[in-house]
């Protein structure tokens, strides 16, 4: 990986940095602040937690985690609607007050002048159902059962302006800063339509370091990664695609668009996400940071179809089927081996 200075340095013409600037610093201070509420949580999640299969931690930090990012959004940005993954409406419910109050607590440790009231009025910042010409899309768990079981998780914000993503921040407190084995924990990445995709440390000291994709153009050499859990069959379907690339080596299975930044980095060279059950569509807001970074790290997105996510349909990809992710010069190569296995 190469270093090289922060992107405000050199970025200084009307035609690239200062256009988005304020929103990436916005972004990236907001989902930096949900990581460090996300990891208070997770680190007191103890064996006790899985063995009683209680969901609450992740619901707690799902709630806190998008509070948090709405609460930045709403003072920076008061007028730009954000399409978030949760809404408060089971949280207000008299049943659910144990579990506010414990939300609020969360948020309290970031935000002290937090309420229940104004911690359930930030979530419903993030109500936006439908397109609009320039909005927001925050999934503030990415990876809600990676987040429980310890593991890879994400929390992705996006901005879009005329369906096109244009600023994506994806914090993963899980991963390793840099592919090294000795790396630290913890990276936020970082992309502003043409100006390249940035690897930054999760906490604030430390230099950003700009990532590529593989160079890999042999597909029988490539690494993929996909879904830790397999929806219905999506394992098997993409273990057949591979087998048609002549992949040999075994899939890194990962939770949550962590996948999108290994491919960004040149860490793995393709993420296949396979359509699910019928009638199963993707959401705006896991894919939207994602396809950005690896589309500003010289990778290719689109669905197995080949055609471009579309961003415009509402909360959800209502054009697209699947997501295949690479490196770019393996893209054909893959698309044309989801066809030959007859996905659909
Ligand atoms: N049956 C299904 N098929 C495909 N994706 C699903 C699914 N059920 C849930 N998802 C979505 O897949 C996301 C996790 O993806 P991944 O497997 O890559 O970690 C979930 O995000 P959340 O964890 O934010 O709810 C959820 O939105
Ligand atoms: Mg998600
Ligand atoms: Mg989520
Ligand atoms: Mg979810």
């Amino acid at each position: 990986m190469r270093i090289l200075p922060h992107p405000g340095f050199f970025m200084d013409n009307a035609h690239s940095g200062k256009i988005m600037s304020r929103e990436r610093d916005v972004a990236l201070a907001a989902v930096r602040e949900a990581a460090a509420l996300c990891q208070n949580i997770q680190a007191a999640i103890g064996p006790d937690v899985l063995e009683k299969r209680d969901r609450s931690p992740v619901t707690v930090a799902d709630f806190g985690s998008q509070a948090l990012i709405c609460r930045r959004l709403a003072a920076a940005f008061p007028d730009d609607p954000i399409m978030a993954e949760e809404d408060s409406t089971a949280l207000r419910e008299p049943a659910q007050a144990p579990l506010l109050e414990r939300v609020v607590a969360e948020v309290q440790r970031l935000a002290p002048e937090a309420t229940a009231e104004t911690v359930c009025a930030w979530i419903d910042r993030g109500n936006l159902a439908t397109y609009r010409p320039r909005f927001w899309t925050l999934d503030p768990i990415d990876g809600t059962k990676g987040f429980l079981r310890g593991d890879q998780y994400a929390i992705a914000l996006a901005l879009l302006v005329e369906g096109r993503v244009r600023v994506a921040a994806l914090a993963c407190p899980n991963l390793p800063l840099t592919p090294a084995t000795e790396s630290p924990r913890g990276v936020v990445f970082v992309a502003v339509q043409g100006e390249g995709a940035w690897a930054y440390p999760l906490e604030e000291a430390g230099t950003p370091l700009r990532i590529q994709v593989s160079a890999t153009s042999d597909p029988a050499q490539a690494q993929f990664c996909e879904s830790f859990e397999s929806a219905h069959s999506a394992h098997d379907v993409a273990a057949e695609v591979a087998q048609r690339l002549g992949i040999t080596k075994p899939p890194r299975r990962l939770d949550s668009q962590a996948k999108y930044a290994l491919v960004a980095r040149g860490e793995a060279d393709l993420y296949l996400r396979m359509p699910t059950r019928p009638g199963y569509v993707e959401k705006v807001w896991d894919h939207a940071a994602g396809a950005l970074i690896v589309a500003e790290a010289g990778g290719r997105v689109t669905d197995i179809h080949g055609r471009p996510l579309r961003f415009d349909q509402g909360t959800a990809l209502a054009e697209n089927r699947g997501v295949v992710v690479s490196n770019g010069l393996l893209h054909a190569a893959v698309l044309e081996a989801i066809a030959g296995v007859g996905v659909t």
